[in-house]
């Protein structure tokens, strides 16, 4: 028998990112299965964000910033151009264009924002019944219990390739029988230098990423091994797996993207080549799988795949993440932030690469919060706030 039903409709966030251009090519690849409803951006290439409103002739265009007169216009031409005489979708612009998107209610919200700007948007779609592709972490990591609170079973769908993989292996097995995550690291363009080795490493290096092509903060956090340790923090709150129970692995060539391993000693691994290709299919879809999202690993010719452990003295800053989630609270939101703070000023060859890490800890250290039982998300935004001006001035110190 076959049944037919029709495609689901999707909002993307972040749509002119890494993820987000990703995800127009699955959903173009499945205009049967895929209709996406919704685009929203920083607003940094207004006349992209134009062209993918046209090409995907959605019902909703959103910037953070810039003007509306002039996406309206964009849009004009990107539709004349296309040969479109009536098309006229609802144009939002400002620091809650994102969240309105994420709010109109599409079967799928994809946060594709980078940065925990993302936070409101992924308390919108999940307070508005969408499922909630989550490729922005950050959100997850600041918002912890206040997003969990808001998330029924099922209706965050991580597309980060780890908690992806995690997510896959677990099918396989009973949640009482779990012994432990592993969560795989490439280990950064940085591998195997020691402390000392890293003090003159330039922006430029930092994002030569050995394995992955992705926006430059997260680029940046796998330098630094930041992203691993929002990435243990990611998987403790999507898994309630407690800390002790999440070890990280480096393994330079990032085919196998995370394993579960089983009370009986089975390690269950999700293995593919490197590609956001399949997360983020499975995401949009989830549990179904798009038919040939990305190559598969082709077992006819030879390779080799290394594991090691992480050197936890050149790269501290997964140590750090596993006592800011252990402590909870603000704490995730202070080291998310001040790494965001850093990571700009790295860029902007203000400090060095390991003043990134040395200064979040140090703002970390300076955090004092009390245990929130109800966290708010006004909380989160105030310790925020404090962790940026404080990583600002002890940056304008260095
Ligand atoms: N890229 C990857 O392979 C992976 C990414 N992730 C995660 O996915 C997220 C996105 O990463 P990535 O795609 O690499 O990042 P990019 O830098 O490539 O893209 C970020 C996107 O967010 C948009 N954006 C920035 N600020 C806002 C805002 N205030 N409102 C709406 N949109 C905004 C940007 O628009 P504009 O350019 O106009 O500013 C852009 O479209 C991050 O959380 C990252 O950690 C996780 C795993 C893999
Ligand atoms: C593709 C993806 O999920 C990234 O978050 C990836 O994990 C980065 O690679 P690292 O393992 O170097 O951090
Ligand atoms: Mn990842």
């Amino acid at each position: 028998m076959t049944t037919t039903s029709s495609p689901r409709t999707v909002s993307l966030l972040g749509s002119t990112g890494s993820i987000g251009t990703q995800a127009i090519q699955i959903v173009t690849a499945s205009p049967d299965r895929f209709r996406v409803v919704g685009v929203s951006a920083g607003g940094r290439d207004p006349r992209q964000v134009a062209q993918q409103a046209v090409t995907l002739r959605v019902e909703q265009v959103a910037v953070a910033s810039g003007s509306a007169a002039e996406l309206r216009e964009l849009i004009g031409d990107a539709a004349r151009s296309a040969g479109l005489t009536a098309y006229d979708p609802e144009i939002l612009v400002g620091a809650d264009a994102s969240e309105r998107v994420a709010a109109s209610g599409a079967d799928v919200v994809l946060n594709g924002i980078t940065g925990s700007i993302g936070l409101r948007p992924t308390l919108a779609a999940l307070k508005h019944g969408s499922t909630l592709a989550l490729a922005n972490k950050e959100s997850l990591i600041v918002g912890g219990p206040i997003v969990k609170a808001l998330a029924r079973p099922g209706q965050i769908v991580p597309v980060d390739s780890e908690h992806s993989a995690i997510a896959q292996c677990l099918r396989v097995g009973r949640p009482e029988d779990v012994r432990k995550l592993v969560v795989t690291a490439s280990g950064g363009p940085f591998r195997g230098r020691s402390r000392a080795e890293l003090r003159d490493v330039s922006p430029q290096q930092a994002l030569a990423h050995p394995t992955w092509t992705m926006g430059r903060m997260v680029t940046t956090n796998s330098a630094t091994l930041v992203n691993k340790g929002l990435e243990v923090i990611e998987a403790h709150l999507l898994f309630d797996v407690p800390f002790e129970r999440i070890e990280v692995v480096v393994h330079p060539q990032s085919i196998v993207h995370s394993m579960v391993q089983y009370v009986d000693g089975s390690t269950i691994v999700q293995a593919s080549p490197p590609s956001m290709l399949i997360p983020i299919a499975l995401g949009l879809d989830w549990p179904n799988r798009v038919q040939d999202a990305a190559p598969a690993m082709d077992w006819t010719t030879a390779s080799t795949w290394e594991f090691e452990p992480l050197d936890d003295a050149a790269f501290p800053a997964v140590a750090l993440a596993r006592q800011v989630g252990q402590a909870g609270s603000t704490y995730p939101a202070v080291y998310n932030a001040a790494n965001e703070e850093c990571v700009e000023a790295f860029h902007q060859e203000r400090i060095g690469f390991l003043d990134i890490v040395d200064t979040v800890r140090a703002v970390v250290d300076e955090h004092d919060a009390a245990p929130h039982t109800d966290l708010t998300v006004e909380q989160v935004l105030a310790a925020e706030g404090w962790a940026r001006s404080r990583a600002q001035q002890m940056l304008s110190q260095a």
